[in-house]
């Protein structure tokens, strides 16, 4: 057989894969269905992020046995687009971020609801919490911290004092790019971006001289790009996917200072997880005026064997209050007695599946 019949015939072979594979997809999206319709009747809750979890390590676990040529991130791709379709098919999911489109925080929602929920760019933090709380839309998508710029104030705010649940984290590798219309950096007047990016960035704006240029710190990294792509003589720091948004040239790529710059994200809604085995749940704590109290409270949860994995002090409305994360699930039997002992302090704000330990 020569070369041209060899790709013709695994071509062939790849076609009638590809007909089984969407004939098994469909199968599977008519079982989908039906688990919809028992939801529908009982009430419960469509996203199930325990459950996809457990389907991920399960099929993983095969994989392995089976020596198959998949990674876990190739079984995540392919799946986690595939149980966004199907919890479309269930009920059509509406997703709030903080925009605007093309922000990490877009990326970040994509990331978890696939190409087939409707998206919607809300331009406040707080804007994205009123939308789920007033249910025009089923989850909301925001940023809670970065690993250089620390804890989102007004993600904190907000969770104090809405009565919203966090039912996953998601934690996105941020990447800036310098772009602009300009051919040379000699050319650029102005930088755009969100303040924190040009934090980000600092060293690389010292190395090319860039410090010296005006800085315009704006609301959002995309909308930078925006400006940038009609205003001669300006560059923007910004994604990857804001600078193709606007059709302006990337000059640089991957511009930040630490190659490990990370930000971590919540998605809220309107229900409670249950227990998957490997959970994180985050708490509010606002303690009595009591000598001792943050002692006593950290020696419950160590006697209680519980792991905390972050803890920030932070102001609320003048209020100093803590923001814990720690690994358990709150119906855990250990974690329960310490929340019940220290009831009239906390603030359960969700327990969810753990995607990485801290960033
Ligand atoms: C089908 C279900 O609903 C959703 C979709 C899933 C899937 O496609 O397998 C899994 C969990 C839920 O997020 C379910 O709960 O089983």
């Amino acid at each position: 057989m020569n070369n041209e019949d060899g790709l013709l015939e695994l071509r062939n072979q790849l076609d009638s894969i590809d007909n089984e594979l969407l004939d098994l997809i469909n199968q599977r999206m008519r079982v989908v269905h039906k688990v919809g319709a028992l939801k529908a009747k009982s009430g419960g809750a469509i996203y199930r992020p325990e459950r996809e979890k457990a389907i991920i390590d399960r099929l993983e676990e095969i994989n392995k046995q089976k020596n198959g040529l998949l990674n876990r991130s190739a079984i995540e791709a392919l799946f986690l687009e595939i149980f966004a379709i199907s919890r479309n098919l269930e009920l059509p999911e509406n997703i709030g971020y903080l925009g605007p489109e093309g922000s990490f925080t877009h990326q970040a929602a994509e990331a978890r609801f696939g190409a087939m929920s409707s998206y919607i760019a809300i331009s406040s933090i707080k804007g994205v919490f009123r939308e789920v709380h007033t249910k025009k839309v089923k989850f909301g998508v925001v940023p809670i911290e970065n690993s250089s710029n620390g804890i989102v104030t007004d993600t904190i705010n907000c969770l104090s004092n809405y009565n919203l649940k966090i039912i996953a984290e998601v934690v996105l590798d941020i990447h800036h790019t310098l772009s602009t219309k300009c051919d040379k950096v000699s050319d650029i007047k102005k930088i755009y971006s969100k303040d924190i990016a040009f934090e980000q960035c600092r060293r690389f704006l010292t190395n090319f001289g860039l410090d010296e240029v005006e800085l315009i710190p704006i609301e959002s990294t995309t909308k930078a790009a925006k400006i940038a792509a009609n205003e001669e003589g300006s560059a923007a720091i910004c994604p990857h996917v804001g600078a193709k948004l606007h059709n302006l040239p990337i000059l640089f790529e991957n511009i930040e200072d630490k190659d490990n710059n990370k930000t971590r994200f919540f998605i809220i809604s309107d229900f409670e997880n249950a227990p998957s085995g490997n959970d994180k749940t985050s708490i509010l704590v606002k303690f009595p005026d009591r000598q001792g109290i943050l002692v006593e409270f950290l020696t419950d949860f160590n006697k209680a064997g519980i792991n905390l994995t972050k803890i920030k002090s932070h102001i609320v409305e003048g209020n100093s209050i803590f923001f814990i994360d720690f690994d358990g699930h709150k119906d855990d039997e250990n974690v329960k007695k310490v929340l019940q002992k220290h009831t009239n302090s906390v603030k359960v704000l969700g327990s969810y599946v753990k995607e990485i330990n801290d960033i």
